[in-house]
This record gives C-alpha cells, structure tokens and sequence, in this order.
C-alpha cells in the first residue's frame, strides 16, 4: 500500500475520527480496591483467563487501575495497530518485562530501546531477511532428515523431539554447531527459567541472585551461558579462514570492526536471544501443529496429499514453500490457536497518546493479549474450531491487527521469515514420514503460559510410518 510518507510503518493513524474524552478520563475497567493489587494477583493466577473476563465485562479497552500504574489493555485490532505501529516511537517495552527477560538476554535487540535498538536491528536484519531465511533450507532439510530419522513408531515425545531439533536447526544457523549432547540440558535449564520467569513478572524487582533462594537459578543459567560461552570461544580460537559464514562470524566481524559498540559482550547476547528466541517458540509452535494434525485426521490428509503432489518424496526446497499453501495455513491455523507469545511485551508510553478517543498520559503500561484477539469470534466464527481454510487467499480476511502472532510494527519478530520456513521443511518431512495421531484416551493438551505457550504435560502422540 502507498503511504504518504512511503514508510510502511507510519501510515497516517487508520481510525475514524472518534470523540474524544477529556483528560484525565480513563476507559472502563474492573473495580480495583484501595490498591488494585488484587487484579495482579488475579492475572497471575490466569492471565488470559482475567483479561477475556474483564474484556467481556467493559470492552476492548480496559483500564486496570493498578497503584501505582495504570494500565491499558487492548483488544481491538484496529487499535492495537494503531498503538504499535502509528505510536511507536512513544512506547518502550515495559520495564518489569524488560529485567526479567535480560536476566537471560543482557542487552541484545530484544531488550535494547532507543538507538542502540536501531543499530543492532539495522545490523542484524539482513541476516533474517527473506533471502538469506531461504538460503537455510537444505541445511534445515538436512537436519530434519537426520532427525526423524531416530522417530519410531507407537507412542513418541514428539514435543521433546521437535525442541531438540529447533535446537539444532538454530544452532546451526547461529554458531554452526552440533548441540545435539546439551539439548536436554538446555531444554530443562530454560523450561524452568521460563516458568520462575511467569512469576516474576509480577513481582516489584528481581532478587539478588546471591541469595541461597536462587541457587537453582544461578544453575539454569549458568547452563545456558556455557552454552553459548563455549561455541564463542571454539570459534575465537579457531584461524579465521576456517570460520563458517554463520552469525557468530558475521558478530565478530562487527566486534573486530567497531569493540566498543560491539563488545564481546553484546555478541554473547545476540548469539544467546537469537538461540532461545529461535527455538523455543518455534519448539512450541510445531508441538501445537503436530497436536492440531493428529486431533484433525482430514486436515492432515489433506496437507500431506498437498506435499506428496509438490514435492513427491523429495526433500522440500526454497522454491516449493510457496507451493504448499494448504501446509502453510495449517501452520498458520496453530499460530493463530496456540500463538507462541499469548501476550506481546507490555509497552510503556513516554509521551501522551491518543487511543480510540481516550488521552492517555504518559507513562501509562499498555498491553496487547494477541491470543484474546486471534479467538475473538468477531473476528474468527467458532474461533476454537482448526479451520486452515481460514487463510486461504479466497477467504474473507479478517481485518488487520486480528491476526499478529509475531507482533506487528518496527519491533516485529526478528525471525519471521526464517521460522516459517523452518517450520513449513519441518512440517512436510514430518507428513512425508509419519501419521500422527493422539494416543489412545488421550484427552486435548491444556495449554499453559509459561513466557510461550506450552502443552501442561509433554506432548507425546502415536506414530506411524509411512512407506
Ligand atoms: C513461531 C515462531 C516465533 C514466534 C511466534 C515469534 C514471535 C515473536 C513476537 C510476538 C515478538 C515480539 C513482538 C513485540 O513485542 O511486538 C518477537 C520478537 C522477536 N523475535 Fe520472534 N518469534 C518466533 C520465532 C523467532 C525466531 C526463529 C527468531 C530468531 C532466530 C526470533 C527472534 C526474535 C527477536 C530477536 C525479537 C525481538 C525483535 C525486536 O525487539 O526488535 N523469533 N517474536
């Protein structure tokens, strides 16, 4: 679409002119109490659970009067649009998030604000763009192969496998390496950092990480910092001609270029968010998807007829992605179930901003629950039924903003080209090989929040092969 400005980002603000409330005025919004301390500890009991009550109750915006913030929940897509995109450069994400999160992250492009986010997206960019995302697909095909090559028939930890192998596929890409001997390790460290994560996002600040109380913390991360830690020092001691063309090399490139904005340090914390980022979300993604195509038989038959047609039996090519649109919309079908960040990082606005008729000041907290807007049946008719059809090009759109399981805006998901194609590879080879199917009595998984949203119990589905 032409904008006046020629920037995709900064279209001028889509909503129609509104009346607007005077200052000072709030949306509508539960009764807080003397302190609204009893809203956190709701939302922290059931995060989404409190927000579709309170959605239901006053609207799709809600304030949450909670001392000392006010917050504001957005659940019309036409807003939260409006507020991601149109009012970006008066947001920072919220900082509550932000400790938890760099606890693990430090200071990478996930965690940076103002300049220094620029230059370290602007640096990183290419290297996720459309291009060089296609450019990995053998590499992700080769991986896979590998992979589902040890998958047996009966009943299998499908959602154990496919984190091990997003592990990989990242690893590769990342640090050209084999992690295949710390998978587990690392799975456990960050499944457990995750779910202390969910809690301590609620609370006023982060415990000093001396104290006996955060012995098993000290541990989880200190296996995830040798991870990455030991990929770093291999290559650093390896001659520099013998250096894969991956992203640690193109890091330390920037560092021997310019040490001072690339210490060290900050390589460290790229290669680290682009690991986690990278694979958690994708693990959860495809564990959802393989859960969607054993509880959908037709669906499944239809999406594998689809690859055996393209590809038949050939490992999945750049070129044959845009060839499997029923596969794709299975995998968009889940995201818009089972998105992998429910909730996006809460923003903090640093300016005054105007929302669908209300003058919000400055920093007030706003948050945009991409799950409520994705099961919204306004939006989505029978919204907990898998339609993959949804998504077909002849399919009547839902509007914009309804539908954004990577964000939307300057901070869109680093990885979204990438990942789809990691997971489109990943999901074909899977229907190349196997039936999946739900094990015998085996009621559908509850999907808990922990940072992204995960199965309660490991999934585990029965397989069959295919000849
Ligand atoms: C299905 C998989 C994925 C989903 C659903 C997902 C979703 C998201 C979402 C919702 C955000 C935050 C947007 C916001 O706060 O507005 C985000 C940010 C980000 N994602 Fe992803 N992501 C996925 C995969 C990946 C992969 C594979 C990578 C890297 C290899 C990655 C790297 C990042 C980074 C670096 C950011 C921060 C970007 C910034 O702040 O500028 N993600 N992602």
């Amino acid at each position: 679409m032409k904008t006046e400005t020629g920037c995709p980002y900064h279209q001028p603000g889509a909503a129609p002119a509104v009346p607007l409330n005077p200052p000072g005025a709030w949306p509508p919004g539960p009764q807080p109490g003397i302190t609204g301390w009893d809203l956190l500890r709701q939302m922290s009991r059931d995060m989404l659970g409190t927000l579709r009550r309170w959605q239901r109750d006053h609207g799709d915006l809600v304030h949450l009067r909670i001392w000392p913030e006010h917050q504001v929940v957005v659940t019309d897509p036409a807003l939260a649009r409006e507020l991601l995109v149109h009012h970006h450069h008066a947001l920072i994400r919220w900082e509550r998030g932000i400790a938890v999160f760099s606890e693990l992250h430090g200071h990478s492009v996930l965690i940076a604000e103002g300049e220094p986010w620029r230059m370290k997206r602007h640096a990183l960019q290419p290297n996720f763009a459309p291009r060089p995302s296609a450019a990995l697909v053998p590499a992700i095909a080769d991986r896979t192969a590998r992979a589902l090559s040890a998958w047996r028939d009966g009943p299998w930890p499908v959602e154990q496998a496919l984190t091990a192998l997003t592990m990989e596929v990242i690893a590769g890409m990342a640090f050209s390496g084999d992690i295949a001997a710390d998978a587990p390790a690392a799975a456990q460290a960050l499944h457990n950092l995750s779910v202390a994560a969910n809690s301590e996002f609620f609370w006023p600040f982060n415990l000093p990480r001396w104290l006996p109380s955060q012995r098993a913390k000290r541990r989880e991360l200190a296996v995830l910092d040798g991870l990455i830690a030991r990929h770093i020092d291999a290559r650093m001691q390896a001659p520099r001609s013998a250096w894969p063309d991956d992203l640690l090399a193109r890091l330390l490139v920037l560092h021997d270029a310019d040490p001072a904005a690339w210490p060290l340090s900050a390589v460290r914390d790229e290669c680290m968010t682009t690991f986690l980022a990278g694979h958690e979300t994708a693990a959860a993604t495809l564990t959802w998807w393989a859960w969607c195509m054993a509880a959908n038989p037709a669906a499944q038959q239809r999406a594998r007829d689809e690859v055996g047609a393209q590809l038949a039996g050939r490992a999945p090519t750049a070129q044959d992605i845009a060839a499997l649109p029923y596969l794709t919309a299975t995998l968009q079908e889940t995201m818009r179930l089972y998105p992998a960040a429910p909730v996006l990082l809460s923003r903090r606005s640093t300016a005054p901003i105007t929302l669908g008729g209300w003058q919000l000041p400055a920093r007030t907290i706003f948050t945009v629950p991409v799950q409520l807007m994705q099961h919204d049946e306004r939006w989505f008719p029978e919204p907990q039924a898998f339609r993959p059809e949804r998504f077909a090009n002849d399919a009547q759109q839902a509007p914009r903003g309804a539908f954004m399981p990577f964000g939307t805006g300057p901070r869109i998901c680093l990885g979204q080209h990438l990942v789809m194609a990691e997971m489109t590879v990943v999901a074909a080879m899977v229907l190349q090989r196997f039936a999946l199917a739900p094990q015998p009595g085996m009621a559908a998984p509850q999907p808990v929040m922990n940072v992204t949203l995960r199965p309660r119990l490991p999934l585990c589905l029965q397989l069959s092969g295919l000849t």
